[in-house]
């Protein structure tokens, strides 16, 4: 077959899957209609993971990755749900019959609003009249004097946090939320004609955008920055001057609005950069039982002391969710604030109905802002036992782990370093959060012959700060061309921890938690696995890894096994061995020599401000 016989076969192959999607959306939406019928949840999260664990066993007999094949249908279902969703929400609040839609949002034609805006009303089906603000405060008029029928309003952004504009301007509106949705912020270099990224002279931008991209832009050199009011406005002027030498930051879709296109992609110094949006309209909704629904409200306790915990002990003692807790100044009342509070409840359920009426007694000021179906329908996992059952096992085949399984040693590509390669790996830990140090550090360990920079990012830390420091620890090793490891010690970690450093580290503790070592055989990063006393165990966590996928597996000895141990080890399994070492300066270049000698591939050492052992490690193995 050539090359285009082969082509015709996949176009073929894609346009089935497509009328297969088809036919299963519309069978989701009949199931809709029964449970309407017969009244049951929509969301049926056992139905799912029965469903999932037949597919990854079906598709390990085809030749399938596990992880590719739960992916797939995580999205497949996200959508079954959603639209099943819809489709109750539209029966249960029926729209006027107006031939058209009409929705404030702010900026022009291709702001990140307007996409927002776009995707949440396509599901209306209907004509979409846009009416283009200057400001929130706009908004909210447009919507209260009945202009418009939505208003659409950013809340909050993974890399900037709160928007307290809209949450201030919350507190006086009689406006109410109907919606929720969450829009990825895909920052793109878009450019009007054909050109090459050295050609670019001046650069169009609102400043948001612009301090987001601020790692990428600042390896440009002589870039005249333009700043404008709106990314709509930078993504118009670049579309109007239809030069080589000019560019707007802004997204594609949104680009594609002006007739730009995306020159380089995904130029966020954060990753995983995405805005939530709320909906809101003259008319509150209802939402229907079946739905999985939030409400947001707003209250404001008293100054005594412990009036907060009282208010949110009562959401506990109604077994109600707290998704979020926000604050703000009560404007014209000093020292006096307003929470805003969303909950995983529908606020016509019994449960929410007692807890508003207690929180009344015992709040200066409460008010729902809205009921509305919740946008995020989070994946049904695969519980490990019930992933392993789907394994097809080969009869006799040899544990993953040994050398029966692969003779040579593998090989970690840890960031740009290879591990278990000719030359040993140095990895220099900090024991604990050097703060304003950690560039400091960084550069000496650089300086030192270090590669990989260890930290702890979440260890006794709460989730936001630890996705901070995550941050932090990945920019500084890009910036000193160091790889960066981190310790994860659950599933969230793992996924949170993948996005931003080369390593991931599971301790010893970590071979008792399946739903951990699950996350991370599933994950692309390369693993390395602290060895538990007894090393028997922990290679019977190696297999359960690799098993899963995730095949850039090493082990640390920090333990300082007997050599006869680790010779035994390494004749056992091709994993590499990465060792722990303490002691002082004239001992450990020796250790090193010896332990590199009997197959350790790695060593890894606690690095302070004043130490230099690191130093002499490298130049002794290095020599
Ligand atoms: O089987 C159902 O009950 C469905 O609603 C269908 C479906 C699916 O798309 O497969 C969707 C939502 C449920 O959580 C479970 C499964």
């Amino acid at each position: 077959m050539n090359l285009d016989d082969i082509r015709n076969n996949i176009t073929r192959l894609d346009q089935e899957l497509l009328s297969l999607l088809a036919q299963r959306k519309t069978l989701s939406l009949d199931v809709a209609r029964s449970k309407l019928e017969n009244p049951r949840p929509i969301r049926d999260q056992e139905r799912e993971q029965a469903l999932l664990v037949d597919l990854v066993s079906q598709g390990r007999q085809l030749g399938l990755d596990a992880h590719f094949v739960t992916r797939i249908f995580h999205t497949i279902i996200e959508d079954s749900v959603l639209s099943q969703q819809a489709l109750l929400q539209d029966l249960l609040n029926p729209r006027d019959s107006v031939p058209a839609i009409s929705v404030a949002f702010l900026g022009l034609k291709g702001s990140y609003s307007n996409m927002a805006a776009r995707k949440y009303l396509s599901r209306f089906q209907a004509p979409l009249i846009e009416h283009n603000c200057e400001s929130f405060q706009q908004i909210f008029e447009t919507v209260e004097s009945g202009q418009a029928q939505y208003g659409i309003l950013p809340i909050e952004n993974t890399s900037s946090g709160a928007i307290n504009d809209v949450f201030d301007l919350m507190q006086h509106t009689r406006l109410s939320i109907v919606g929720e949705l969450t829009q990825p912020i895909e920052h793109c270099l878009l450019v009007a004609t054909d050109t090459r990224v050295e050609q670019i002279k001046t650069l169009y931008t609102h400043s948001q955008p612009y301090q987001q991209c601020s790692q990428y832009l600042s390896r440009l050199a002589d870039l005249d920055v333009k700043f404008c009011a709106a990314s709509s406005n930078a993504m118009e002027q670049v579309a109007r001057l239809s030069r080589p030498d000019v560019a707007a930051l802004g997204s594609a879709d949104g680009g594609a609005l002006h007739g730009l296109v995306p020159l380089v992609e995904g130029l966020a110094n954060q990753k995983q950069n995405m805005t939530r949006f709320i909906v809101v309209a003259r008319k509150p909704i209802e939402v229907a039982e079946q739905i999985p629904a939030k409400t947001s409200f707003i209250m404001s306790t008293g100054q005594q002391s412990g009036a907060l915990v009282e208010a949110l002990l009562v959401l506990r003692n109604h077994g109600i969710t707290m998704t979020r807790l926000e604050s703000r100044p009560i404007i014209g009342n000093p020292w006096e604030e307003m929470f805003y509070v969303d909950v995983a409840a529908n606020a016509n359920s019994g449960d929410m109905q007692s807890a508003m009426k207690e929180l009344g007694n015992i709040t200066r000021f409460i008010k729902v802002m809205g009921c509305y179906p919740s946008a995020e329908v989070s994946p049904t996992r695969i519980p490990a036992r019930l992933l392993n059952k789907t394994q097809t096992p080969k009869q006799n085949e040899p544990v993953r782990y040994s050398r029966h399984y692969k003779a040579d040693n593998t090989r970690v590509q840890v960031g740009p370093f290879t591990l278990g390669g000719d030359e040993p790996l140095l990895i220099a830990e900090l024991e604990s959060w050097p703060g304003s140090q950690l560039d400091e550090l960084a550069r000496s360990i650089k300086e030192q012959g270090g590669q990989v920079l260890a930290l702890d990012c979440f260890t006794d830390v709460g989730t936001e700060l630890g996705l901070d420091r995550l941050q932090q620890l990945h920019a500084t090793a890009e910036r000193f061309d160091l790889a960066a490891m981190t310790r994860v010690t659950n599933a969230e970690q793992v996924h949170k921890a993948a996005e931003q450093v080369d390593w991931l580290l599971l301790d010893a503790k970590a071979s008792s938690n399946d739903e951990l070592l699950s996350a991370a055989g599933r994950c692309t990063r390369p693993l390395l696995l602290e060895l538990a006393e007894e090393p028997e165990h922990s290679l019977k966590v190696a297999q359960h890894i690799l098993q899963q996928g995730n095949q850039q597996l090493a082990l640390l000895d920090s333990q300082a096994l007997p050599l006869s141990s680790l010779l035994e080890l390494s004749s056992r399994t091709h994993l590499p061995l990465v060792s722990r070492l303490s002691g002082d300066a004239t001992t450990l270049p020796r250790l090193g020599d010896a332990l590199h000698a009997a197959g350790v591939s790695g060593f890894s050492i606690a690095v302070t401000d004043s130490n230099r052992t690191l130093e002499q490690l490298a130049q002794s193995l290095y020599r």
